[in-house]
């Protein structure tokens, strides 16, 4: 067991380069948020843009639509139901699951179009629904965001035994490919290819609806910009935490939309810690 600490963040994050342009930063695909649960999306999709994200376009049930051009004018919005397949080949990171709710074809036509080249994190909807339908996982860099019961569902283990790693590592050596695995709970623990790294900030001010959705566009968002992709998830749930941290000293509650506003402040702290270290070689594969 290793300790997910700040030096992590700090090392990933680095200073951008002087000549570089969105294309640089990776395009995010997100796929959610049915006709009742547009506020996943949007959170997902505030993190993505604010951790920094080159292009951003939310896939999703059009009434959702006006909701997210008024609070992010940044992001570029499509109908899930059309084309899909074709706007899931131009991006570099997919983000499926946040409010995906029942939509089945969707997730179904999302794992089809997917490459092995391609970064899949899968969130919330998406999880519960492959659990209920056994749909095995496809050939890409998959990483899991499950919290505990969608972790029971998924990879069968009762959420009684999920603070035993042994548990957990062996429902992970059963899927293929095997995924980075991000088990939320108050004691979030990553799973990645030997280790297992526990997340040492944060806490319950934190329990309020969206935190999760928030997560994962963050994790979209550094995965889109920084390699390998296993430092970049790190990163992201060490950056998330270590923000609602910091505000929790002013507040009961850390809203998810807050700590979307201070992600951009607190990369700008982690990238100057590392000024003296060459500039992060986005875009390399791993
Ligand atoms: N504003 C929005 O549109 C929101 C949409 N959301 C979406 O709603 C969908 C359903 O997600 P839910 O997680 O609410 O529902 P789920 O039914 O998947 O999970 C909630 C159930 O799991 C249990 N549980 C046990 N341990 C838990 C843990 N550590 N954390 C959370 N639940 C635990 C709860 O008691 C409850 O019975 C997801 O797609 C999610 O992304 C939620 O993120 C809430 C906000
Ligand atoms: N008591 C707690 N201490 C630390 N982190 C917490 C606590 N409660 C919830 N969280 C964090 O909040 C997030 C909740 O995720 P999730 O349940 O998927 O939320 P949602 O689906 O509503 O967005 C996870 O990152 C989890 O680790
Ligand atoms: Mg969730």
């Amino acid at each position: 067991m290793l300790t997910l600490s700040h030096d992590i963040a700090a090392n990933v994050v680095n200073k951008r380069q002087n000549n570089s342009f969105k294309g640089n930063y990776g395009h995010v695909l997100i796929i959610g948020g049915n006709e009742n649960l547009g506020g996943a999306v949007i959170m997902n999709a505030q993190a993505a843009v604010y951790s920094g994200a080159g292009l951003v376009t939310v896939a999703t049930d059009l009434a959702n639509k006006s909701a997210i051009h008024a609070r992010l004018p940044e992001v570029m919005v499509m109908d899930y139901r059309k084309d899909l397949s074709a706007a899931i080949k131009k991006a570099d990171v997919i983000l499926i699951g946040s409010g995906l709710g029942q939509e089945l074809t969707i997730l179904k036509e999302t794992l089809q179009a997917v490459q092995a080249k391609q970064t899949l994190i899968i969130d919330g909807s998406a999880i519960t629904m492959m659990a209920e339908q056994h749909l095995p996982l496809p050939n890409a860099k998959v990483v899991l965001t499950p919290h505990q019961m969608e972790w029971q569902r998924f990879g069968e283990v009762v959420i009684a035994d999920q603070s035993r790693e042994d548990a957990n590592w062996e429902a992970l050596i059963n899927l293929n490919p095997e995924p980075i695995l991000v088990l939320k709970s108050s004691a979030t623990q990553v799973y990645l290819k030997d280790d297992m790294y526990q997340l040492s900030v944060g806490g319950p001010y934190q329990a309020t609806g969206g935190m999760g959705d928030t997560l994962a566009g963050m994790i979209a968002g550094f995965t889109a910009q920084f390699s390998p992709v296993s430092h970049a998830v790190l990163a992201a749930v060490y950056t998330h935490s270590a923000i609602a941290e910091e505000l929790s000293k002013t507040a009961y509650v850390t809203l998810p939309s807050k700590i979307a506003e201070a992600i951009p402040a607190y990369m700008q702290r982690l990238a100057m810690e590392t000024v003296s270290k060459a500039p992060v070689d986005t875009k390399q594969e791993e």
